[in-house]
């Protein structure tokens, strides 16, 4: 399942932007997905004319565009910190007065607990969308991935809570989608969350689940690119 909407060219702005960021000498996160896609190229470039840099993919995908563009890698375990996590979003609230300002939805290419574990690492972790990310509140189902076995019973812990859980389907293979990790994963409809906090952390408490795609207080910036130009939201 991934997110409809957002024109290239927004995507494209967003990305540049947040690969500027990216300074000599930096450990960067590099997400997973088609706007954090226009940065991992943006920040290839640069390292082709000589910025030294080096990257920590979250997904086998970020991993393959990072090599294909002559990104140096490494691992969270090789590094003593990371400096900067650039990566997408599925939704992100934009509601400067809300204490949900800045919070997301991830995991629409099923990539969000290792982004999750990359980007809360990061000293700074910029978000990169378009206008169709944003919104008043979240409301798009939250990915979950959970063990295999736990499947079943997972769902039958979010019904409890209220949400309505849907094992995702592979769209080229019969069954559901398998995750990097070799998980699987329920995308779970809550509504429109008023509190996505208090729903993070009941979610997190559930046996099975690995991870679950809300990213609450964790975003730094959000560049949102547009048709003519970059909009900046700071947390
Ligand atoms: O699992 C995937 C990630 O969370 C992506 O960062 C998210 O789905 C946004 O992807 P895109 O930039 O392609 O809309």
């Amino acid at each position: 399942m991934k997110t409809e909407g957002g024109s290239d060219a927004a995507k494209r702005r967003a990305g540049e932007r947040a690969a500027e960021a990216v300074e000599d000498g930096d450990v960067v996160g590099l997400g997973t997905g088609s706007t954090t896609a226009y940065a991992i190229d943006a920040i290839g470039r640069a390292v082709a004319d000589g910025l030294a840099v080096r990257g920590i993919p979250t997904s086998f995908q970020s991993r393959r565009l990072a090599l294909e563009v002559g990104i140096p890698l490494t691992t969270l375990d090789a590094v003593e910190a990371v400096d900067l996590a650039i990566d997408g979003a599925d939704q992100v609230v934009d509601a400067p007065d809300a204490r949900t300002d800045g919070a997301l939805i991830k995991g629409g290419g099923a990539a969000h607990a290792r982004e999750k574990i990359v980007d809360a690492t990061a000293d700074r972790f910029v978000v990169v969308a378009d206008p169709s990310k944003l919104t008043d509140r979240l409301e798009r189902p939250i990915p979950l991935e959970v063990l295999p076995d736990a499947h079943t019973v997972v769902a039958d812990r979010v019904r409890e809570f209220g949400g309505d859980p849907t094992l995702r389907d592979a769209s080229h293979k019969d069954g559901p989608i398998v995750t990097d990790n070799g998980n699987l994963v329920l995308d779970c409809a809550f509504g429109s969350i008023e509190d996505p906090g208090e729903l993070a952390t009941r979610l997190s408490s559930v046996p099975g689940v690995v991870e679950h795609g809300l990213f609450v207080g964790m975003a730094d910036t959000t560049y949102v690119g547009t048709d003519d130009g970059v909009e900046i939201r700071e947390y």
